[in-house]
């Protein structure tokens, strides 16, 4: 196992080892702390552009699961087509393996598909500095390479463009079901899925694809990388939609960033995000408290939503928004993840108020 040294920008050292690709590399320094879901969030597509630190120490005991297929196209056990995470930073790799699904190590993952992971670095004590200084670029160099520097920007980067889908994908299509366009802007397969469960058609369009000739019953707006200022095609499309005022529209995670966008709210950049599987969040004009799946950077800032609006979910841990509703029209989104992968699944019950109204 060769060296290596995680350099954060405000110069801050961590020596480890590494255990995946063997190829420096940087990015934004993000923590989970998630007690497992490691394959999920990896393929999960809004982690383009960063390196995930998980705090839980023990990683890779549960191996790997087998990248297969669903007949309509979505892996079974992945959230995307790959991994998207930059790298991986963990505490203590376990090499050896048990779990009835596993088919190879989640080294031998990360080689294939040429991601590093290293190892042996005090996550926690890293994530301390991440939550004092608050998110910060960092690289991972070889020790034995050290003049090999990689460089990376993420603020003001169009990650979205790099992960949607290129052209139009229909799922279900036909028998007169219920059809949903679904603004692909990074999407989680168990998005889709959740919606297809609830017997709709989905058309999956590209994040600047003009839908609104489409015919269809309902807008979605999926999850996705980085700065959701960078998205501005996605929001104009989203308020020629709004112009029919029955319209259904749900948004998840960037998705409620752009609902929020096209309602006239700004955005800010958290100091540190939601990455885990426990974040409170209550239902607002109620004492309904959910535990949800998060991985987010960006909030919507509840001051700017404007006199139509208000804010659907609060967080219990610092206050921000979770969530949005339009005060008539069917108009509502959740900053957190009710598809779940991974974490608990309590509000998957969200799709279900979705379809409902289609
Ligand atoms: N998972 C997501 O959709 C994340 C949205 C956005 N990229 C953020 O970091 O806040």
């Amino acid at each position: 196992m060769r060296n290596v040294t995680l350099i954060l920008d405000d110069g801050s050292r961590f020596h480890g080892k590494s255990f995946g690709y063997e190829k420096p590399v940087a990015g934004e320094v993000v923590f989970n702390t998630a007690m497992t879901g490691y394959p999920e969030s990896l393929t999960d597509p809004s982690y383009a552009g960063q390196l995930m630190t998980l705090t839980y120490p023990l990683v890779g005991n549960y191996g790997v699961p087998p990248f297969t297929f669903e007949a309509n196209g979505l892996p079974t056990f992945m959230e995307s087509e790959k991994i998207h995470a930059e790298a991986i930073i963990v505490s203590d790799y376990s090499e050896r393996y048990s779990h009835w699904n596993a088919v190879e190590s989640l080294a031998d993952w990360l080689k294939r598909e040429q991601i590093p992971g290293i190892t042996g670095i005090d996550t926690r004590e890293l994530t301390k500095v991440l939550r004092e200084h608050g998110v910060m670029m960092g690289k991972i160099v070889f020790d034995d390479e050290p003049d090999n520097v990689p460089e990376a920007q993420y603020a003001g980067v169009n990650y979205v463009d790099k992960v949607s889908c290129k052209e139009v994908i229909r799922y279900n299509e036909g028998n007169g079901r219920k059809k949903v366009v679904l603004v692909d802007c990074g999407v989680k397969s168990n998005i889709v899925r959740c919606l297809l469960k609830r017997g709709v058609e989905v058309i999956r369009v590209p994040w600047d694809y003009d839908f609104n000739g489409l015919d269809f019953d309902g807008l979605f707006i999926s999850n996705g990388p980085g700065d959701p200022d960078t998205c501005d095609a996605a929001v104009q499309n989203i308020r020629k939609a709004m112009q029919n005022e029955k319209l259904p529209i749900f948004g998840i995670c960037m998705g409620n960033q752009l609902l929020s966008k096209a309602g006239g709210a700004k955005i800010y950049k958290l100091k540190y995000g939601h990455r885990s599987h426990n974040q409170p969040v209550r239902m607002v004009g109620t004492e309904r408290c959910f535990i949800t799946s998060q991985n987010h950077g960006y909030a919507v800032d509840n001051n700017t939503l404007g006199a139509d609006w208000e804010p659907l979910f609060i967080n219990m841990n610092d206050g921000s928004n979770e969530g949005i509703r339009h005060k008539c029209n069917p108009w509502f989104s959740a900053q957190f993840h009710p598809e779940a992968a991974s974490g608990p699944t309590d509000t998957e019950f969200l799709f279900d108020e979705f379809v409902k109204l289609l």
